[in-house]
């Protein structure tokens, strides 16, 4: 007999939505069509994504179709790899790539209350998985349609996302508002992005040219990472800082020039800031 997975996202979600229309039946029909009649985590994402990018012209059975496509070939892929650890970025399975994403919603932002409550009204983790799915569609040459998810996402979710860019696992995309990320930009595990954040090139090569985000960093609200640049990992970036430069592991860098105001673990007067 096939053993039955175990989905303790979804069971949590579905847990949470239960509780979200108890509270508030004005919602029941918004929450029962994307999360309590649906079958699995991943009908219910496919149909909440379809259902936010539909147009007139482009209407959410066809959307929904083509995300559980992506979802069904992304899952074969990754089993077909052997299931030895973390894909790399861009690869593996959207769907568990989704709820690694909800998971560090959950645990790394102190305004997300549940699983339910991002799945359902935050647009940095439902556009990033738009992405995901353009991803997949870019990496299958089929870039006009990716590049037409990618003008969907930018219209809906108000980022702007290359289907080219490569996103790991655990990404917390705070508010999300205004996210720029090039085609060669690289995204490891476990970052987070705030609203604002630039990863982008510099105008003056083409090619390679977009940065490169190592596990666990931070780019807060509104910097710009700048270049085919290394940010080494577990760094943060300030908010509004502009960063041209590759950052070794660990740094905290803020300001115009990105100014390194300490090693994390490292304990000391940040006497560069007077600079600032
Ligand atoms: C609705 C919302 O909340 S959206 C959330 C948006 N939030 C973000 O984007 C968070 C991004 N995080 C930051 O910018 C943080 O300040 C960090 C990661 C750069 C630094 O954090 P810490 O290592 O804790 O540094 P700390 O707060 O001790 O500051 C050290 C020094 O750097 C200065 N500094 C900190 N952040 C910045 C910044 N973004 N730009 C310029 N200077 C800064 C501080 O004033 C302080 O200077 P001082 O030593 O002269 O007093
Ligand atoms: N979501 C983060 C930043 O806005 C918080 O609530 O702190």
């Amino acid at each position: 007999m096939a053993s039955v997975r175990k989905d303790d996202v979804w069971d949590s979600m579905r847990k949470g939505a239960q509780e979200l229309v108890e509270k508030e039946p004005l919602l029941g029909g918004f929450v029962y069509s994307k999360i309590l009649n649906q079958p699995t985590f991943e009908r219910s994402l496919a149909f909440m994504l379809a259902t936010k990018l539909a147009s007139s012209t482009v209407l959410a059975s066809q959307w929904n179709d083509l995300i559980i496509d992506a979802l069904t070939s992304t899952a074969e892929e990754e089993k077909s790899m052997g299931g030895r650890g973390s894909p790399a970025p861009g690869t593996g399975s959207i769907a568990d790539a989704a709820r690694a994403d909800l998971r560090a919603i959950l645990s790394r932002d102190p305004a997300c209350p549940s699983y339910t409550h991002a799945f359902l009204f935050f647009k940095g983790f439902q556009g990033l998985q738009a992405q995901r799915v353009s991803h997949w569609l870019w990496s299958k040459g089929r870039t006009v349609i990716a590049c037409f998810v990618q003008s969907s996402i930018s219209e809906v979710f108000g980022m702007d996302l290359h289907p080219g860019a490569k996103f790991g696992r655990g990404i917390l995309v705070d508010h999300a508002t205004g996210i720029v990320v090039g085609e060669t930009a690289v995204v490891d595990d476990d970052c987070t992005l705030f609203h604002g954040v630039t990863l982008g090139g510099t105008g003056k090569v083409s090619g390679d040219r977009h940065p490169k985000l190592q596990k666990r960093v931070v780019v807060g609200a509104h910097a710009s990472v700048i270049g085919n640049i290394s940010i080494g990992h577990d760094s943060k970036i300030g908010a509004s800082a502009s960063i041209l430069h590759d950052l070794p592991p660990n740094s905290v860098v803020v300001g115009h020039k990105g100014i390194v105001i300490q090693k994390r673990g490292h304990k000391g007067k940040h006497s560069l800031l007077s600079k600032l």
